[in-house]
């Protein structure tokens, strides 16, 4: 059964994943918190979710940095990386969190759900697997999750490949019925990835009091050394210095 760290591997590959120019990487978290607005506007904390292997890391590299790698390792713990953009006149920095499919490298939880505006929910077109473990996601997310007005994503990547498990409709319906907004990507050609985005920010601008300002005390400061991983992750809010 799929679900929360339980997805099969998919990838076929193993060279080592390097962290990309201008990345945080996977390595220690070396953002600096400060207030919850600054020059660039409001930041939003944005959570990636899915079963080991469905893409998330790639959806989240082709968003931030344009690029694609073929052979990337599973996610140890949680990455992190930080995207500005305007949207709809309004200047927004995405504090992104990219969390481990593989329920061994899921060790922060909680914390990873504290204070997020929005969530993207990841499976992978190609393996129905991957599709039928969308209800425990959608579970943990209600146990974690600190906001009620949490603004949800179902994204199903890779439809570039030709082996479709999981038709298009099949998605939309779930999302419907879940009430969650819904596309289909590919990290490979990069189709949809910059629309999913965009339009879960466009939502989450338009959801009342997800964003205001009586959430910005929650910044925190995140650590330089990985230890602290544990201890401070961030709020809703999570600018950098
Ligand atoms: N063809 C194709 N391959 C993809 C796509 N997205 C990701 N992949 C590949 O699928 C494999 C897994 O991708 P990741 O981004 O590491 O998956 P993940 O969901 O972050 O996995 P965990 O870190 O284990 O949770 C990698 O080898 C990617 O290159 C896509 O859209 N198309």
């Amino acid at each position: 059964m799929a679900g929360p760290g339980r997805g099969r591997s998919a990838r076929g590959c193993e060279r080592p994943r390097r962290a990309p120019p201008g990345s945080i990487g996977r390595g220690p978290l070396r953002a600096r918190a400060a207030r919850g607005m600054d020059a660039a506007g409001l930041t939003l904390k944005l959570l990636l979710l899915g079963d080991s292997a469905v893409g998330k890391s790639s959806l989240l590299l082709r968003f931030t940095d344009g690029a694609f790698e073929p052979c990337l390792k599973p996610t140890v713990g949680v990455d992190f990386k930080v995207k500005k953009m305007v949207v709809d006149g309004h200047a927004v920095q995405l504090a992104i969190w990219d969390t481990a499919g593989q329920e061994r490298f899921r060790t922060l939880t909680p914390s990873y759900y504290r204070g997020a505006q929005g969530v993207v929910l990841v499976y992978d077109v190609t393996r129905k697997d991957t599709f039928a473990g969308l209800e425990s996601w959608l579970n943990e997310l209600e146990m974690y999750t600190t906001k009620s007005n949490t603004v949800k994503m179902l994204v199903g990547n890779k439809t570039d490949k030709p082996d479709r498990e999981v038709e298009r409709r099949e998605g939309l319906q779930f999302a419907r019925k879940r009430s969650l907004l819904f596309i289909e990507t590919s990290a490979k050609t990069q189709d949809g990835v910059q629309h999913a985005f965009e339009e879960l920010v466009i939502k989450i601008l338009q959801t009342p009091g997800l964003w205001d300002k009586s959430t910005e005390k929650r910044g925190v400061q995140l650590m330089e050394s990985s230890a602290q991983q544990n201890k401070s992750l961030c709020g809703a809010y999570c600018p950098l210095s």
